[in-house]
């Protein structure tokens, strides 16, 4: 029997995605709650406890109530909110990490989205932890740009209606300015850093798509650290065929500028490694689709992998 799949905030900016992403498949029963209903604890409760797999796209508060409503029944979760990404009972739902993360998020009742700015920050930084060149109280930093649809259905209607009250005229923000922006943690715990990274995200006046920057001193990391090495690092963990893309150093090294909106509508990621050789810098880059890989797109790989799909 196909799998019922249920999508909890299915008309929000995060659901909406997925439901566009699954509708036309044969290979699972997508359930459905009227749009009125949606805030309705009885039906959503019955919805819940239904499904084979809960994909939460809610508040944070209204996603640990849905896994509290539904988790006794063997439903199995998988969270695009904050809530359960730092919980160890929780599967991180990066399957990227390692193949033992694959395997993990397969066999999980509970699986956590990673946030949207923490895919490309951990997919920069782990796999660099992991092969000893990056030691863990390096003191990182992360810069970022996101489309706005990043903030959801509120930061939407600042940026498109300028007859609010609360509307948002700027072309681009900085935000999160007292460092203290809620995927700190999350990034701390999925890629073994111990010095707590210095991230400034900002948001530009597009839709979809985002870059995340992590610029580093090669005199500062361990082990034997170029360019060709941190590359090499990169290409060895993601290889071929990977959601994850490794560009070539020949033409991350040669690029003018890098668009935000490059891999937006897409659930893949690139990755470039951009530096002037013997510099004794490095330049990585993640660019990627907030709401595709960054969001609804890992849920859907998610889904994928729990389903044996
Ligand atoms: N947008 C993005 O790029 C990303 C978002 N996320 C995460 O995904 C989740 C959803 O975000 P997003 O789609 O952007 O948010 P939206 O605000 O666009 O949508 C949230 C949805 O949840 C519904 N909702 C809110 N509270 C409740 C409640 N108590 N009970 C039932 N339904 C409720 C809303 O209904 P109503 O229409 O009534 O308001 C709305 O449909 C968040 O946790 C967010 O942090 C993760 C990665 C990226
Ligand atoms: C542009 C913007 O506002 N982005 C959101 C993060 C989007 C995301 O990754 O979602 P989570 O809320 O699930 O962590 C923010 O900074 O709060």
């Amino acid at each position: 029997m196909a799998p019922k799949i249920f999508i909890d905030g299915e008309h929000g900016t995060t659901g909406l995605q997925i439901v566009s992403r699954l509708q036309q498949r044969s290979d699972i029963e997508l359930m459905s709650m009227p749009v009125e209903q949606r805030r309705d604890p009885a039906v959503r409760t019955q919805f819940l406890r239904e499904a084979d797999i809960a994909i939460l796209c809610l508040p944070d508060d209204a996603a640990r109530e849905a896994v509290a409503l539904a988790s006794d029944a063997g439903t199995r979760f998988i969270d695009a909110s904050t809530a359960h990404r730092s919980n160890p009972d929780w599967a991180f739902g990066f399957a990227e990490l390692s193949q033992a993360q694959r395997k993990r998020i397969a066999g999980a009742q509970f699986v956590s989205n990673p946030g949207c700015y923490s895919t490309g920050a951990i997919a920069l930084i782990s796999p660099l932890v992991g092969a000893g060149l990056l030691p863990a109280d390096y003191p990182v930093t992360i810069n970022a740009v996101s489309g706005y649809t990043g903030g959801g259905k509120q930061l939407i209607a600042q940026m498109e209606d300028a007859g609010r009250d609360d509307a948002i005229t700027a072309t681009y923000f900085a935000y999160a300015l007292a460092l203290a922006h809620k995927h700190v943690p999350e990034i701390m715990t999925h890629t073994g850093i111990s010095r707590r990274p210095i991230f400034t995200p900002a948001v530009g006046r597009f839709a979809q798509g985002m870059l995340v920057n992590v610029p580093l001193h090669l005199d500062l990391m361990t082990g034997e650290p170029s360019m060709a090495n941190v590359h090499a690092a990169l290409a060895d963990h993601y290889g071929s065929g990977s959601v994850v893309e490794v560009v070539s150093l020949a033409v991350s090294s040669g690029l003018p500028r890098l668009d935000p909106e490059e891999m937006a509508g897409t659930d893949r990621m690139k990755l470039y490694v951009c530096g002037t050789e013997g510099a004794g810098q490095v330049n990585l880059v993640a660019s990627l689709d907030n709401l595709g890989k960054g969001a609804s797109g890992a849920a859907v790989q998610n889904m994928d992998l729990m389903i044996g799909g």
